[in-house]
């Protein structure tokens, strides 16, 4: 008989989930468990709250492992790796065989991962959001999404605003030159919340899967 299967990505700002090959999400601050189908299983992937999956029945979560198919962690304790990022590098070495692959994910937080053609995690990095950053002057804080850049300003709220542009900006078009020139040829791919407004701004291609996570836990789950 067949079994509907569900998959939940619980992030620190957004609860995104994949139920019959669709892709959904909502705020972590307006979630509950109630905006869920009926599955016969479900699988989680949480470096959220938690909490928000209580009183889900068959819920199987995950944590990473320090290997699984071609994937090598790089960390010391492999369950101290996101399994968000766990789940972003299995799935970038499912769709993107037999290449250098950098993983950037811009969410709450910014991280870096790279996983060489077969499948080494080399490490990575983890800085603060977009969002993180702009709230972490408290007299300052914004929630703008706007990313202008090379342009000075003459008040105090485009000042906050265009310089956290540039230091977001200046820091991933950096990581992403110091990576070509260590490791060559690379696919990079970038996911989360602020990968679409990211984007346009790169200096390099870069392919945008906003659902990198929830692809690598159907993966996982599969296996
Ligand atoms: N509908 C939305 N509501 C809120 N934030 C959004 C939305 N769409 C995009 N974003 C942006 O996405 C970012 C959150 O990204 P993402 O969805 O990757 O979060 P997350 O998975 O919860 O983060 P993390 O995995 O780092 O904890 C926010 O900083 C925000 O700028
Ligand atoms: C870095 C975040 C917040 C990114 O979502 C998440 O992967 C996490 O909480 N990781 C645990 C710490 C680590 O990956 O080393
Ligand atoms: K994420």
């Amino acid at each position: 008989m067949y079994k509907t299967r569900l998959f939940i990505d619980v992030g620190n700002t957004l609860v995104k989930w994949l139920f019959k090959g669709e892709y959904h999400s909502a705020l972590a601050l307006d979630f509950d468990s109630e905006l869920l189908p009926k599955a016969d299983r479900i699988y989680a992937a949480c470096v959220g709250e938690q909490s928000l999956l209580k009183g889900l029945k068959n819920t199987r979560f995950f944590k990473s492992p320090a290997q699984f198919q071609q994937f090598k962690s790089a960390y010391d304790t492999p369950e101290d790796l996101g399994v968000d990022r766990f789940l972003a590098m299995i799935a970038s070495i499912d769709q993107y065989p037999n290449q250098t692959r950098l993983i950037i994910d811009a969410g709450s937080a910014l991280t870096f991962d790279l996983v060489l053609a077969g499948g080494e995690h080399q490490g990575g990095l983890i800085m603060p959001g977009l969002g993180v950053l702009r709230r972490s002057f408290t007299q300052f804080s914004s929630d703008s999404k706007q990313l202008t850049l090379g342009k000075n300003a003459n008040n105090t709220k485009d000042a906050w605003e265009y310089g956290t542009a540039q230091m977001f900006m200046s820091v991933i078009n950096h990581q992403i030159e110091t990576y070509l020139t260590q490791y060559g040829d690379l696919q990079i791919i970038l996911t989360g919340g602020d990968a679409k407004i990211i984007a346009y701004r790169l200096k390099h291609t870069v392919d945008i899967k906003p659902y990198l996570v929830l692809d690598g836990l159907a993966l996982y789950a599969q296996a």
